[in-house]
């Protein structure tokens, strides 16, 4: 067996462990967004040793350039499994579900090192004041509040001005005083170098909608229009994940050691306390034991599944797997929040499509993304966002009045600018569009266990547009959409009638009908071990990420939030592992 920790070597295969027994200070399961947060961070001291489990591998190797180059982040992530990578996805199909026509989708889930960062769209705002007040508020720790957490946002980032050597002439994005706090942290925050050519007009149109334009989305306001930032190198145009950002970095520490291509299948208990994760690679078995802490980074579906699997869980659903009960948990795995979307497209004059559907066009975008790191090959559409609160005169009283408990800063929707054709394109003509989402939802889904293996894929529900408030604001929001679609402002550069889904479906049941055939996720799935205070009986983890009911266990991703924010969560996710890797640091 290697020793507990290696320390002072410096070749690459010191930083990977093999599959016998062996002990750290912490054993982090995940190398997600969280986990390989949390490891760069705990590792950094070199004070502690530090385990990261991860089921997957290096997406590098894993999934070819499919990974790397922006344009392809749909690769793989479709309604269906038939194009998705399990080297790199865990292949999640959801349960029927009943909002969308009783439709199965794929739900996608990195499982590689960097997690679903491996695999996102590199959006990245941060939500809003209000929501984060309320955050706080609900779980009873002002830490929480804007003034207080946004300095771990910027410790997470550094953002970098556009480059305006290669972007077009007229999209040079707003001064915004927020970025320069965002000085030296691991994630590069950039702007594309190739927004789509349509993207200037449609900010003309969403101001004529009504819509201000803001400088940026980093600074705890969302409502208006902005150039939107991404994730990604500024420099090559390449992804960043929290592979790339967090752990690269840290792999030549010696009191870091990662396990891939390695299940964790179940926590290890001495009476209450976590000793240990129960590991499994390729069939060899064998345990990792933790001197101070196990952290659950697995995010939002396989988190709640290690608790269940572990004893962790509603009662009853443990029963029937004849697994013992450590802890009666009945929020472990309820109240899963997630965003939807649906498109409406336009055919479009500009040269602005990321639609490459012709050999000439795939040849000229791969010209210019090896020659200068631009080009349609650097996009993936969402360079514009523009959020807003729905129109209240588009909505029932009933849901108005739901609506009037939302913070006033949290939109309920979103725009993104987008270019990605649903379906096959009518000709090889240039299409754009607007991909509207939901942002502040009211329906509830729930993740359950199969059996009592982590083999065996959990149980998706996630209840799409089941709540009736939830379809009332979706078909607004079409309907805004296609308000600023059909602006006079865009007649220069469109061609021709709505392409998607067209001018026949006007009616709210016909608008309905269209929405329950096409809406997406946009993978979003939070909230399943949520936050809470202690007397919260569905709340599953204090303010500080610790498990209720047991000793040395936390839990710090995606499923550990009280509620999900308004927006894309990526941001929030690095915030909370910074702000928690702090909290250990501190011994708290
Ligand atoms: C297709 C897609 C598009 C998205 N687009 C955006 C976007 O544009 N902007 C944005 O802000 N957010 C986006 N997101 C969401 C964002 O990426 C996630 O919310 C975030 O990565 C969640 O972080 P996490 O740490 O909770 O989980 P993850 O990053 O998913 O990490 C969990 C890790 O745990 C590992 N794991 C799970 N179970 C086990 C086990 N039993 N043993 C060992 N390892 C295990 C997984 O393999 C994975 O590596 C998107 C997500 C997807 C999937």
């Amino acid at each position: 067996t290697p020793p507990d920790s290696i320390s002072g070597q410096h070749l690459l295969g010191s930083s990977f462990g093999t599959p016998f027994n062996t002990t750290y200070d912490y054993v982090i399961v995940g190398g997600g967004a969280a986990g390989l947060t949390l490891a760069n961070r705990l590792s950094a001291s070199g004070q502690y040793s530090i385990g990261v489990i991860e089921a997957g591998s290096f997406y590098e190797i894993s999934n070819s350039n499919i990974s790397f180059i922006p344009r392809f982040t749909w690769t793989g992530s479709g309604n269906g499994l038939a194009d998705a990578n399990p080297l790199v996805d865990w292949m999640l199909m959801t349960e029927p579900e009943m909002g969308i026509g009783g439709r199965q989708i794929h739900y996608t889930r990195g499982r590689t090192l960097g997690g679903s960062t491996a695999r996102n769209h590199m959006v990245y705002h941060r939500a809003t004041k209000g929501s984060y007040k309320k955050w706080a508020d609900d779980v009873g720790d002002s830490s929480y509040e804007w003034e207080n957490w946004s300095p771990y946002f910027d410790k997470s980032t550094t953002f970098y001005q556009a480059d305006m050597s290669k972007r077009f002439a007229n999209s040079t994005p707003d001064e915004d005083p927020a970025g320069a706090r965002s000085k030296d942290g691991p994630v590069p925050i950039s702007y594309t170098n190739w927004p789509l050519a349509i993207t200037t007009w449609f900010m003309k149109a969403t101001e004529a909608v009504g819509m201000k334009r803001i400088p940026s989305f980093i600074d705890g306001d969302l409502i208006g229009t902005s150039w939107n930032l991404r994730a990604v190198e500024p420099d090559t145009m390449v992804r960043a994940s929290s592979e790339t950002a967090y752990l690269r970095p840290a792999l030549k520490r010696g009191n870091l050691i990662v396990h891939h291509t390695t299940m964790a299948t179940k926590i290890v208990f001495n009476g209450t306390t976590a000793v240990g994760v129960a590991c499994d690679t390729l069939g060899q078995k064998f345990q990792i034991s933790a001197r101070k802490e196990v952290i659950l980074s697995a995010g939002a579906v396989h988190s709640p599944q290690l608790l269940m699997v572990s004893g962790i869980g509603p009662a009853a659903t443990l029963q029937k797997f004849n697994i013992p009960v450590l802890v009666d948990a009945p929020g472990v795995g309820q109240g899963i929040e997630d965003h939807p979307t649906i498109s409406v497209m336009r055919k479009v004059t500009p040269p602005s499509s990321t639609v490459l559907n012709t050999a000439a066009k795939m040849q000229a975008a791969i010209e210019s993304y090896n020659a200068n790191a631009t080009g349609p090959l650097v996009s993936t559409g969402g360079e514009l966002v523009a959020w807003e609160k729905v129109p209240l005169n588009l909505v029932s009283n009933n849901t108005a009045a739901a609506l009037a408990k939302t913070p006033a800063d949290w939109p309920e929707l979103e725009y993104l600018v987008s270019s990605t054709y649903p379906g096959t394109p009518p000709d090889n003509g240039d299409y754009a569009g607007l991909s509207v989402v939901l942002v502040n939802t009211f329906s509830r889904g729930n993740v359950t266990i199969a059996s009592s293996s982590v083999f065996d894929h959990p149980l998706m529900t996630v209840n799409f547009l089941t709540d009736p408030r939830d379809k009332d604001i979706m078909i607004a929001g079409f309907r805004r959409a296609r308000e600023i679609l059909n602006n006079p402002v865009l007649s220069p550069v469109v061609v021709g009638p709505e392409a998607v889904p067209g001018t026949n479906v006007t009616t709210d049941e016909q608008i309905w009908a269209y929405i329950q055939g096409g809406a997406r996720t946009i993978s979003h799935v939070s909230c399943t071990c949520k936050m809470g205070k202690s007397g919260d009986e569905m709340a599953v983890v204090d303010s500080k990420g610790l498990v209720f009911g047991v000793e040395k266990l936390r839990i710090v991703d995606l499923s550990a939030v009280p509620f999900l924010p308004p927006g894309h969560p990526m941001s929030t996710v690095y915030a909370l592992a910074e702000k928690t890797a702090d909290l250990i640091l501190k011994g708290e």
